[in-house]
C-alpha cells in the first residue's frame, strides 16, 4: 500500500515538474526539491569552473537556457541579442535584481547594488547626475593623468636607481583606489596615506571569499544556523569595509553641524560633498522631503561604488598587462599607433580615443578575456516576458551571463585566443562584447572605468618597455566557482623607461 502511495506522488510530482517545465526554455529536466543543482556542482567539478559549467549548458542547450537551483527557476542568456530583447526591450519588466539575502541584510534597504524600487531608482539617477558634477567624462582624465602621473613618478625614481622597476597588482589596486577615493572623499593615497588603502584593500578581499551563487543565495536564517562561521565571516567583513569607507562622510557630517566645514554650492569637491548638500535641500523641505538622503544611505552607497568599482578595474587592468606581456607583437602595434596619433611628444588623452581603433581594440579583447563575473547577477521580472517565443513568468531569475556570453564561439570564433584584431574585422563585434552588462541595471561607473583602461593602459606603453618578471599567467582562477573571477595575480612586470 505504501508503495503505491509512493508511486503515485512520484507520478504527481513528475507530471507538475513537466508542466511546470513545458513552457520554459530547454534544460536539464530538474529534480524535485534540489533541481539541478547536482548537474551544476557536477558540470563545474568536471569542467573546472563556473564558466565553463554554464558553457556546457549553452552548447548542450542553446544561448538561452533553464537551470533550476532547488525549486527557482533560472533563465541564462549566452548571446547578445537575446539579451537586448530581455533586458532592453523588456527592460520594465525586469528592472528588479534579485537580491542576495546576506547582502540585502547589509545594506538594509539603502544603496544601489542590492537594492531595487525607488530608493534604487533615485539613487542610481542622482549618483549619474553627481558623477556628472563631478567631471565623469571629461573632466576625470584630470583626476586619472594626476594619479597616474604620481605613480609614474615612484615608478621613475626605482628605474633610476635600478635600471628597471619591478610592478605588481599593486600598482593598479593603488591607482584605481585613489581615482575613486578622489572621486568620493577628495583624498589620493601617496605614500603616507597607502597604508589607509591596504586596509581597504584587506577588508575588500576577506569580503571576496563568500562572494559565491552559495552564500549570495540561501536565506540568512539558513547560514547563521547551519553555517555560522561563513555567516560570520560574510557579515564581519562587510560591516568593517562599510564603516571604513564610510568614515570620512561622518566625520565631514560631524564638522558640518558644528559649523567647522562648508561646502561650496558652485564648486562641491567630491561625491559626499555633493551628497550632503542634497540631504540639507531634502531635510530643509520638511516632511515632503526625499527620505532616500540620510548618512546611512550615504554610508550604502560609499560601499558600494567602493565595492562595485575597485577590484573590477584593477583586476581587468592587471589582466590586460598579462596579455600584452604575453603579446609583444600587441604591444608593438599599439605603441606605432599610438607614436602617430601623439607624435611622441605628449601623453594620450580620451579626445585621441576615435583614432586608436587597435587600442581600443586591444582594451575590447581585454575585457572579453577578463569578464570580471563568472555568474552575473540575476534579475526578476514582474511581467511575463516573452523571450525567444517561451513565456517567462513573473519571478523568474533571469541573467544574461557575461562569462559564457564572452567566450561563445558562435559570436567569438576560437575565443580563447587573444586576437585584438577579431574586432578590426567584424566591428559589430564590438556591440557584442557587454562586460558592463546591459539594460537598466547596468554598471552606473562605466564611464569611469573606459577612462582609467584607456588612459592608464595606453600611457603605460608610452612611457615603459614593459616585460613579464618571471612567471606571469591567468591560466590559474584562485576560487573557479566564485561569482566573481578572482584570477591568480601573484604575477610581475618589469618597466623600463622608453
Ligand atoms: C572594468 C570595470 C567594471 C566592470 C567590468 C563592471 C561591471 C559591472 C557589471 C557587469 C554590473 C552588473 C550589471 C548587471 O546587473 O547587469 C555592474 C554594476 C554596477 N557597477 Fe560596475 N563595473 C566596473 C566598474 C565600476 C566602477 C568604476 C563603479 C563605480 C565607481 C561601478 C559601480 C557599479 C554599480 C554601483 C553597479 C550596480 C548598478 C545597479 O544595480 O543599478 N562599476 N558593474
Amino acid at each position: 500500500m505504501i508503495f503505491l502511495i509512493l508511486i503515485a506522488v512520484t507520478i504527481i510530482i513528475l507530471f507538475n515538474q513537466f508542466r511546470k517545465v513545458k513552457h520554459l526554455p530547454p534544460g536539464p529536466f530538474p529534480l524535485p526539491l534540489i533541481g539541478n543543482i547536482h548537474q551544476l556542482a557536477y558540470q563545474a567539478w568536471r569542467h573546472k569552473g563556473i564558466v565553463a559549467a554554464l558553457s556546457y549548458f549553452r552548447r548542450k542547450y542553446g544561448n538561452v537556457y533553464t537551470l533550476w537551483l532547488g525549486p527557482v527557476v533560472t533563465v541564462s542568456i549566452t548571446d547578445y541579442e537575446i539579451s537586448h530583447e530581455a533586458f532592453v526591450k523588456n527592460g520594465r519588466k525586469c528592472i528588479d535584481r534579485q537580491l542576495s539575502p546576506i547582502l540585502k541584510k547589509v545594506s538594509d534597504g539603502h544603496g544601489i547594488q542590492f537594492n531595487n524600487g525607488e530608493e534604487w531608482a533615485e539613487l542610481r539617477r542622482f549618483t549619474l547626475l553627481a558623477f556628472r558634477k563631478l567631471g565623469v567624462g571629461n573632466g576625470l582624465e584630470g583626476i586619472v593623468m594626476e594619479e597616474l602621473n604620481g605613480r609614474c613618478s615612484e615608478l621613475n625614481s626605482e628605474i633610476s636607481l635600478n635600471g628597471k622597476a619591478i610592478v605588481t597588482v599593486e600598482l593598479f589596486d593603488l591607482t584605481v583606489g585613489s581615482v575613486i577615493n578622489t572621486l568620493l572623499v577628495g583624498k589620493r593615497f601617496d605614500e603616507n596615506t597607502k597604508s589607509d588603502f591596504l586596509i581597504i584593500k584587506r577588508l575588500f578581499d576577506a569580503s571576496a571569499e563568500t562572494f559565491n551563487l552559495f552564500d549570495l543565495s540561501v536565506p540568512v536564517w539558513f547560514l547563521k544556523t547551519f553555517l555560522p562561521r561563513r555567516y560570520k565571516m560574510t557579515w564581519e567583513s562587510r560591516q568593517n569595509f562599510l564603516s571604513h569607507v564610510s568614515r570620512e562622510a561622518e566625520e565631514r557630517l560631524e564638522r558640518m553641524k558644528t559649523g567647522n566645514y562648508e561646502i561650496d554650492k558652485n564648486d562641491p569637491r567630491d561625491f559626499v560633498d555633493v551628497f550632503l548638500l542634497k540631504m540639507q535641500e531634502e531635510k530643509g523641505k520638511g516632511e515632503s522631503g526625499n527620505p532616500s538622503y540620510s548618512i546611512e544611505s550615504l554610508k550604502i552607497l560609499l560601499y558600494d561604488l567602493w565595492l562595485a568599482g575597485q577590484g573590477t578595474t584593477s583586476t581587468t587592468l592587471y589582466a590586460g598587462f598579462v596579455k600584452l606581456v604575453q603579446h609583444p607583437e600587441v604591444i608593438l602595434k599599439i605603441r606605432e599607433e599610438l607614436a602617430k596619433v601623439t607624435q611622441n611628444a605628449r601623453d594620450l588623452s580620451l579626445q585621441d580615443r576615435r583614432n586608436t581603433p587597435y587600442l581600443n581594440a586591444t582594451i575590447a579583447e581585454i575585457q572579453r578575456h577578463a569578464s570580471i563575473l563568472n555568474v552575473n547577477f540575476w534579475r526578476l521580472n514582474h511581467e511575463t516576458i516573452d523571450l525567444q517565443g517561451y513565456q517567462i513568468e513573473p519571478g523568474t531569475w533571469i541573467s544574461a551571463q557575461l562569462g559564457a556570453l564572452h567566450v561563445n564561439e558562435e559570436l567569438f570564433e576560437n575565443p580563447k585566443k587573444f586576437d585584438p584584431e577579431r574586432f578590426l574585422r567584424n566591428e559589430k563585434l564590438l556591440q557584442q562584447i557587454i562586460p558592463f552588462g546591459i539594460g537598466k541595471r547596468s554598471c552606473v561607473g562605466e564611464q569611469i572605468a573606459r577612462t582609467e583602461l584607456y588612459l592608464v593602459i595606453g600611457n603605460i606603453l608610452l612611457r615603459y618597455d614593459v616585460k613579464a618578471h618571471g612567471p606571469c599567467d591567468l591560466e590559474e582562477d584562485e576560487f573557479p566557482f566564485s561569482s566573481a573571477k578572482l584570477p591568480d595575480i601573484s604575477g610581475k612586470f618589469e618597466f623600463v623607461k622608453l
